[in-house]
């Protein structure tokens, strides 16, 4: 059985890779941002000769888009990602630019993953596979690998061993045992790791082995022609490979025997192309193929969009894909996708398509993946209860111990006293520690509801989102409305399916499963709390035992010595009280750092709204042609100052923050280093770009398709008139406050040096007259 799971590898060992935003501290990868390569593959020979996107530089695609207007006038669009590979590229730079690092990550015991996607015909299997003269990336790396093995001292012991398989249909077939039928995909208990049972394990160390191996694979793989391409891969192939090195044992200082393991996971993956049914004129079968790629792409893509947007809870368990590469999008894995493209003005929407997932994909981080709990703070006041507590119980047992014994006990026989007195201490002993595990039990109990209870808000949130979008509830219109998953991507319905936009589909898919989980969680909640009700009453049982005991006690001390050996029984106690106490301070601040971790990934979350709405409305005053309030210009300023201001911090952080990253919180109106950077044929055409009406503000980045980046759009409930917030009811003192913040002074020497820079912010001066004169 072959398994597949973060955290499988140990590894003292330090990245090499240099290509992404790795960042490692003391061997502990604390941030990881998937990386993004773009390939656009040359004209095919019957493809015409019109181009519809090109690679400016090794880091930047411009499409030639056409605007959405009836005039369908050609905009440029541009697309910044880690690297970009154009026509002309050869197979080794792209293995040299995206795997050849991951290769090494591997070897120094990392888990890795490289993708590649794009639709169909767009050159993925070229990347991956190639051919023998001019093989891929999966020849490449295990190469590599053979090769760094070969220069490993003597002591130490490597092993490399393969799978490849494919997922066709939403089944898995074993590539180096295509007769073995389809293979089951299963979570381990803990539903951490998945596993592929049945799938063959070969262990190689010879290139030679491997390419046979490969070529056996990739014939056994489901290839038909289609309309598109004449060897399309019509399943996703999946190459697996894990290197594990031990060095012989050594004797330590302390003469016990020591040796260190190794293991790193690389998983290499061509997916199958995403396509539109209508363009590849795909019938029957291809057609349902299709719909199964679809479908497990589109689960794919609802990932990408979930962890860009900084969910903390992403579905993968919608397809054998996501299940499988769920470590790779969010786990302990360095993932590297790699998007393909054709340049061909004919297959402008797919590559389109593809340039948006790239960049979706380009946001995610694997900080967004951590199980972020919120946990009150009554919670946490719970320990310091149980505490509190504890030491009562605890003072009053010393009290008792201090209590004079009744007379009549003398008259015992000291053998029957010290019989009884210790079988005494025993029971308060073993009373005690029975408090303790139950008051753990009550803690840990409580501790999974408030999980569930988060869980739960987030199911209820996407289920209140679908509805707004919708404006109907959800759940009463459930049985009549919602179609299964299953059956959403019957071949009937696939013909008008567009794979990007098809955002209702996608909604009412979340939705659906949203409700099954709640359904699940509830039911999970009700368990939890009936669990949590029986250890309560026990422990209100044991505390009762606890207190007869407690007041036996002073009659069955007889000694000072015995008084002695409960003092150190309570000090003992102390001790554990202590020990808890030390656990919960360490929990509260674990706490407080994840409560607001929450609350930065929300503001953050609110922040690209705002920025849309920004855009939005500025989009709308630009085609009103609006003039700009002048307190509304000051208020422009002071943001652009606040954006600036921002972005200097960020690099002033160093490798703190990825430049990366920083570049992507850009707002939309804070673009002037880009701008700036970029010739004017270059610049992203605004609505105003065409006529001699300048716009007050300084321009605004064309934002992606908003739907896309953003995820559905929540359609107003109400009239459009009523669509802007109240404005007016903000307090003019407000207004006064942010004036202070930014006085008049600042913002007019801010302007000055704008002006300064001519062009664009001239025009911002011009206005700012024109508002005046007004
Ligand atoms: N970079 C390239 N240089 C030369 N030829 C290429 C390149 N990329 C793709 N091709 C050729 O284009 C054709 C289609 O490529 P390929 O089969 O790799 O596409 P694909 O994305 O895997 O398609 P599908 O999803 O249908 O399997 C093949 O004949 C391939 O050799």
């Amino acid at each position: 059985m072959t398994q597949y799971s973060s955290g499988g590898s140990s590894s003292s060992g330090s990245s090499t890779t240099g290509q992404s935003d790795f960042k490692n501290r003391g061997g502990r990868v604390l941030e990881e941002k998937l990386m993004v390569a773009v390939r656009i593959r040359p004209l095919a020979l019957n493809e015409s000769g019109t181009r519809s996107l090109h690679a400016v530089n090794d880091k930047m695609v411009m499409l030639e888009d056409q605007d959405s207007d009836k005039q369908k006038r050609a905009v440029p669009r541009q697309y910044l990602y880690d690297i970009v590979f154009g026509e002309d590229s050869t197979q080794e730079q792209v293995y040299e630019g995206t795997t050849k690092n991951l290769a090494q990550d591997v070897l120094n015991g990392y888990n890795a993953t490289v993708f590649a996607y794009g639709a169909t015909g767009a050159g993925k299997t070229h990347t991956m596979v190639g051919t023998s003269s001019n093989p891929g990336i999966m020849v490449r790396a295990l190469n590599d690998i053979f090769l760094a093995a070969q220069k490993l001292p003597d002591n130490t012991e490597f092993t490399v061993t393969m799978s490849y398989m494919e997922i066709y249909n939403e089944n898995i077939r074993d590539l180096l045992n295509p007769s073995s039928g389809y293979l089951d995909l299963r979570d381990d208990t803990r539903g951490r790791n998945v596993q592929v049972s049945g799938l063959t394990e070969v262990s190689t160390n010879s290139t030679e082995e491997v390419m046979q191996l490969l070529h056996r694979g990739n014939k056994a793989r489901t290839m038909e022609p289609t309309a598109a391409n004449k060897t399309s891969s019509r399943s996703h192939a999946l190459l697996s490979v894990t290197v594990r090195q031990s060095s012989r044992p050594i004797q330590d200082g302390d003469q016990r025997l020591r040796n260190r393991v190794k293991q790193g996971r690389l998983f290499m993956i061509d997916l199958a192309g995403s396509e539109r049914a209508k363009q590849t004129k795909n019938k029957g079968k291809r057609l349902q193929e299709g719909a199964h790629i679809n479908r497990s792409l589109l689960a794919l893509g609802n990932c990408i969009n979930a962890l860009s947007g900084g969910a903390r809870y992403v579905n993968y368990r919608d397809s054998k894909l996501t299940r499988l590469l769920k470590d790779a999008l969010s786990g302990n894995c360095r993932t590297v996708m790699i998007a393909h493209v054709s340049p061909a003005s004919t297959h402008r929407d797919e590559s389109k398509n593809t340039l948006i997932y790239a960049d979706r994909a380009n946001k995610i981080s694997n900080k967004v993946e951590r199980n972020v709990l919120d946990v009150s703070y009554l919670h946490v006041a719970q320990y310091r209860d149980i505490i509190s507590d504890l030491k009562t119980e605890i003072s009053r047992l010393r009290n008792k111990m201090k209590e004079d014994r009744p007379k009549r006990v003398e008259e015992k026989e000291p053998d029957t006293r010290d019989n009884d007195f210790r079988s005494l201490r025993e029971k308060i002993v073993s009373a005690f520690k029975e408090q303790m595990r139950l008051r753990r039990k009550l803690m840990e109990l409580d501790s999974h509801l408030l999980g569930l209870n988060i869980a739960a808000e987030q199911q209820h949130s996407i289920i209140s989102h679908w509805e707004s979008r919708n404006n109907r509830v959800y759940g009463k219109s459930r049985d009549s409305n919602t179609r299964r998953p299953d059956t959403d991507y019957q071949v009937d319905e696939v013909d008008d399916v567009d794979l990007l936009e098809d955002t209702d589909l996608e909604d009412d898919v979340a939705v659906q499963q949203a409700w099954t989980e709640l359904t699940e969680i509830t039911r999970e909640q009700e368990r939890y709390a009936e669990m949590r009700a029986a250890a309560e009453k026990e422990l209100e049982a044991c505390r009762k035992r606890s207190a007869a005991l407690e007041d036996e006690l002073p009659s069955r001390i007889n000694s000072d010595e015995e008084r002695e050996l409960l003092a150190l029984m309570l000090r003992v106690h102390e001790l554990e009280a202590d020990k808890m106490m030390l656990q919960s301070e360490r929990l509260v601040k674990q706490h407080e750092l994840r409560r607001r971790e929450l609350l930065l990934l929300r503001y953050d979350r609110q922040r690209q709204i705002s920025d849309e709405i920004i855009t939005r409305q500025r989009r709308i005053m630009e085609d009103g042609r609006l003039a700009l309030p002048p307190d509304l210009q000051n208020l422009y300023a002071m943001y652009q100052q606040e954006i600036q201001a921002a972005t200097y911090v960020d690099s002033s952080l160093g490798d703190l923050v990825s430049p990366t990253t920083s570049f992507g919180k850009l707002p939309p109106i804070s673009s002037r280093l880009s701008y700036d950077n970029l010739n004017n044929d270059m610049r992203i055409a605004s609505s105003s770009t065409d006529s001699d009406w300048e716009s007050p503000l300084p321009p605004i980045q064309e934002p992606p398709d908003v739907e896309h980046v953003m995820g559905p759009v929540v359609q107003p409930l109400i009239s459009p008139a009523a669509l802007f917030p109240p404005i007016s009811a903000v307090p003019r003192n407000h207004d006064k406050k942010l004036r202070r913040v930014a006085s008049d002074d600042s913002i007019d020497s801010m302007r000055f040096v704008h002006n300064s820079g001519g062009g664009r912010f001239a025009a911002f001066r011009r206005i700012d007259d024109r508002g005046k004169a007004s």
